[in-house]
């Protein structure tokens, strides 16, 4: 186990934003994070790192607790809102970061060349696009070479070339055994890195692994009717078209469905189940 929280409160005036949350991150486990705006996430990952007062609870890596400074050699951020110093280089805030570590510069050279800042990292801040400013955050949020990091949105103002160079990066920081915490609202990047979702909601987190496996609704395709309108409108079992194929709804079992319309004469071409994606998912759990 890298992460563990315990019974974790924590409100914002009488607001209780985070209601007595438990759970633990594995080694080489990538956490999706999801939730509707305003849910909690940011306020979550800034209570694990200690930027937030919290009413009770225990966040640990490792067994050491979030109020020890050696917490921090084991876990990074990466915010989405990066605060770097404008008038210094790239180079300039890493070598800050090792010195404060210890690390050599060996190991600053290694970053440089996994995130591929190399043409820019003598340049200062200010002269960067808002993803260079990404990609010095990230090798910042690596240099440390930590166990697990937090990633708020990271997905954020990326064009497609860094969204996919990040998501590459994702997959070797897990590929060496780095646990991900990842907030996002983007469904489909999240379902192409990980099948483990955790969902938000009231101040409860709800987690589901591999919900992509939560029940999926069957297909029925239909065949041609002339008075298959007529038909359908007299079933009483819920139900959504889309085109000649009629969608089931999880709560009652296909075998009803098949037996209600082949009582009243609907022809059937075929019966398939199909895909459960993070936004049916999403919109099931979310009512959307
Ligand atoms: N400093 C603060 N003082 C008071 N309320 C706050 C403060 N920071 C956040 N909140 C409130 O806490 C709730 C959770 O905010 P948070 O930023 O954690 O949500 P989020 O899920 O990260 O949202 P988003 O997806 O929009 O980034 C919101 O209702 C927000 O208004």
């Amino acid at each position: 186990m890298v992460l563990q929280v315990k019974q974790l409160t924590k409100k914002y005036h009488k607001k209780t934003i985070l209601k007595n949350i438990s759970f633990t991150i594995n080694e080489g486990e990538i956490i999706g994070l999801v939730a509707p705006n305003g849910t909690g996430k940011s306020t979550l990952m800034r209570a694990i790192l200690a930027l937030e007062e919290i009413e009770s609870g225990s966040i640990t890596v490792k067994d050491i607790a979030n109020s020890h400074t050696d917490f921090f050699k084991y876990i990074s951020f990466l915010p989405s809102d990066n605060y770097l110093y404008m008038h210094l280089t790239g180079y300039d805030h890493l070598s800050f970061v090792a010195n404060i570590y210890d690390l050599e510069k060996r190991e600053i050279e290694e970053v440089i060349d996994l995130i591929g800042i190399r043409s820019y990292v003598h340049q200062s801040v200010k002269s960067y696009s808002y993803g260079m400013r990404q990609h010095l955050f990230t090798a910042l949020s690596i240099l440390t070479k930590p166990l697990i990091i937090l990633m708020d949105e990271p997905f954020n103002g990326l064009d497609p070339t860094s969204t996919i160079e990040l998501k590459q990066l994702i997959r070797t920081l897990h590929a060496r055994g780095i646990s991900m915490l990842i907030s996002t609202h983007n469904l489909d990047i999240l379902e192409d890195l990980t099948e483990t979702i955790w969902f938000m909601k009231d101040g409860e987190l709800f987690i589901n692994d591999h919900v992509l496996n939560i029940d999926a609704p069957y297909e029925i395709e239909l065949s041609y009717q002339d008075n298959i309108e007529q038909l359908l409108k007299n079933c009483p079992l819920p139900f959504r078209m889309n085109d000649n194929r009629l969608l089931t709804d999880v709560a009652h079992s296909v075998e009803k469905y098949l037996e209600w319309l082949i009582k009243n004469e609907v022809q059937i071409h075929s019966v398939n189940r199909s895909k459960q994606n993070l936004e049916d998912v999403y919109r099931h759990f979310y009512e959307v």
